[in-house]
């Protein structure tokens, strides 16, 4: 197939319009294309995108090194985006990525960038979520979770974080990539969860996001990883929600897209980062709605009349019950309860960012025109694609309506599971299996 024919505006008119950012021009050209133009400029470039994923599979070989303390993250970036693709690897493939993780392995648990690397939560993270992503006994009994389990009590600190390796950062990340595992793993107990939520609300900042240590500036990539942890050990409701929620809303901006953090550009990777925030608190406008309310009485207001500002009366109200949950089993519960209709975020105006701006029409796709496409950003970008196609669902496991796909309904993309980022499908298989292990 021949590349799509290129649009009349430069590539180098656009890199300047981003520069500039006046991502707005892109948009007003676009809209003065004939019709079959832009239906070109909208469509996901499925086979071109394959292309690109495939020719990074080869970066995998176990001789290729440059890249070598990040194997397990180009596994997980490629097969994940190869699976919201709806599609798959041939056996060998798959055999060779399970063998070449289970070299990462350590033999105390837990995986680091390479073959005899020291363990890593990271690289922990893009590992598990690789093998649950590939499904199916070999891949998902090649985890040793009695030993991963000893490896994140390892890392496990006295306030309630985490570090990301011996004598490692302590962080957010670490919060998340140690209780993201341990819950669809099914190992997560008392003692890992014990004090996290002290530990995160520490870094929720003035602005309402959520930042990577106390006292550091809120962001996208952190807030995703401190809100997920806060659902996932059922503490959501100690987190200021209405500051969150209206510090993420405008982090989307006139370019569509969303930025990582106040006054910097925007991002096509925090499509998924900030997308997925504003989605996971769809599920909680109710605690929102009571917090707002609490908010108001306080300052003498009408707690009526903020609680108008959302308008579902849908609601986690599971949540806040620490001593009657089952933590496992939270980020299989999570997709089961109602969220309000609509997200707070314009889905459609993403999507536009996403295929008009980050996507390569040769395939791949990056951060925003003038910027090389890569592997972590064809991840990320195509999560956050699949997000905003399901964002008005009420129902995740039904398609969604048309007019909630932006372009072809061909560019409809494998759902996700928003806790985990791994597809749905996958997610269930996992769950299903480690259920069965006490
Ligand atoms: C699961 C896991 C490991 C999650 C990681 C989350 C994540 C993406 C954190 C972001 C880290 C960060 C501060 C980037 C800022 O980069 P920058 O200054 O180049 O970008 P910016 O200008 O957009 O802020
Ligand atoms: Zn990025």
């Amino acid at each position: 197939m021949d590349p799509p024919a290129a649009p009349s505006a430069t590539v180098s008119q656009r890199d300047q319009w981003i520069v500039e950012s006046q991502v707005y021009k892109i948009y007003e050209h676009f809209a003065s294309i004939p019709p079959n133009a832009q239906s070109v400029m909208l469509e996901l470039q499925r086979d071109r995108h394959m292309e690109f994923l495939e020719k990074g599979l080869g970066h995998l070989a176990p001789s290729f090194s440059v890249l070598d303390a990040n194997r397990p993250w180009l596994c997980y970036w490629i097969l994940h985006s190869i699976a919201l693709l709806g599609e798959s690897v041939d056996d060998e493939l798959e055999n060779n990525t399970i063998d070449f993780l289970s070299r990462c392995q350590d033999p105390n648990g837990g995986y680091g960038g390479g073959p005899g690397q020291m363990p890593h939560l990271a690289t922990t993270y893009a590992a598990v979520n690789t093998l649950i992503t590939l499904g199916g006994q070999k891949a998902l009994a090649s985890i040793n979770r009695d030993k991963l389990s000893g490896f994140l009590h390892r890392m496990k600190q006295p306030d309630g974080g985490f570090r990301m390796h011996d004598v490692g950062e302590i962080d957010v990340r670490a919060c998340y990539t140690a209780i993201s595992v341990a819950s669809v793993l099914n190992i997560l107990d008392n003692e890992l969860i014990s004090n996290v939520g002290d530990f995160i609300l520490s870094c929720q900042t003035y602005e309402g996001g959520i930042a990577g240590e106390p006292g550091s500036e809120a962001h996208g990539g952190y807030t995703f990883c401190g809100l997920a942890t806060m659902i996932l050990i059922d503490e959501v409701n100690r987190l200021d929600l209405p500051r969150l929620t209206e510090w993420v809303v405008f982090r989307q901006g006139p370019e569509c897209g969303f930025q990582g953090r106040t006054n910097k550009l925007v991002d096509g990777c925090y499509s998924f980062w900030q997308g997925a925030v504003v989605d996971l608190l769809r599920r909680f406008y109710s605690i929102i709605e009571k917090q707002m309310a609490s908010l108001a009485a306080q300052k003498g207001d009408s707690a009526e009349e903020s609680s108008q500002i959302l308008t579902t009366s849908d609601g986690f109200e599971g949540m806040g019950r620490s001593s009657l949950v089952n933590f496992n089993s939270i980020g299989c519960n999570f997709l089961k309860e109602p969220r309000a209709t609509e997200p707070l975020f314009h889905s459609i105006a993403l999507q536009q960012y996403i295929l008009l701006c980050s996507q390569e029409l040769e395939g791949g796709l990056r951060d925003k025109p003038g910027k090389r496409r890569d592997y972590y950003h064809t991840c990320y970008c195509l999560s956050g694609l699949s997000v905003c196609q399901y964002s008005s669902s009420k129902d995740p496991d039904r398609p969604p309506l048309p007019k909630s796909v932006l372009g072809p309904y061909s560019n409809l993309l494998e759902p996700v599971h928003p806790l985990f980022n791994v597809v749905l499908e996958r997610y269930h298989e996992a769950h299903q299996f480690f259920r069965g292990f006490s």
